[in-house]
């Protein structure tokens, strides 16, 4: 791995992603109730979804923000779909008692777009990076800034062939 973002990997199955957005809807039951959730896509629909039906949310919406071009590096930040005004409506002031979701925070620049369109509202994270960490209210684990992490959609099963030479 040539970047330096990259220089360890965090690979992260369904079965491990399930259980870390479960524990995050745990750690969000004393937070809420939430009138609604904002998910930035796409990495916040898994956890998302896993998170209405664990808290039995039921309004949610979408904020579409592109902003990494080529994978592993962030090019200028663009909302392809800002939140609907039903949504900010059923919220308080700044959009207290929504809850944005997204599968982590690396930087923090998409974190920070989305704080000025509701900055009173809870943000959660799956995984935070320490840049990113100090605008994420509720996340379950840390990794290092220059880990990448793998999430279960981006990836598959493998042959790894036997450690032996030659004898698969
Ligand atoms: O804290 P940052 O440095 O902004 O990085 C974090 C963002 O990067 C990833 O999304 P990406 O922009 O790759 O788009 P995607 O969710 O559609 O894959 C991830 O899902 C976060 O939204
Ligand atoms: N898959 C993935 N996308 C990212 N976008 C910003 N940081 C990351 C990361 O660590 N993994
Ligand atoms: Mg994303």
């Amino acid at each position: 791995m040539t970047d330096d973002r990259q220089n360890k990997a965090f690979p992260v199955s369904w079965d491990q992603f399930h259980r870390d957005a479960r524990a995050l809807a745990w750690r969000l039951a004393g937070a809420g109730p939430f009138e609604g959730i904002v998910c930035i896509t796409r990495g916040g629909l898994v956890p998302a979804a896993i998170v209405a039906r664990e808290l039995g949310v039921r309004l949610i919406e979408t904020v579409c923000i592109a902003s990494y071009h080529d994978y592993t590096k962030q090019g200028e930040m663009q909302v392809l779909k800002p939140i609907a005004d039903v949504v900010t409506a059923a919220a308080g002031e700044g959009g207290r008692g929504l809850l944005v979701i997204d599968d982590l925070v690396d930087t923090g620049k998409t974190a920070r777009v989305v704080r000025e369109m509701l900055p009173s509202a809870h943000f959660a994270t799956v995984y935070a990076k320490p840049l990113g960490r100090p605008l994420i209210d509720t996340f379950i684990t840390e990794v290092s800034q220059d880990t990448w992490i793998y999430f279960p959609w981006d990836m598959g099963l493998s042959f790894q062939p036997p450690i032996r030479d030659g004898v698969a």
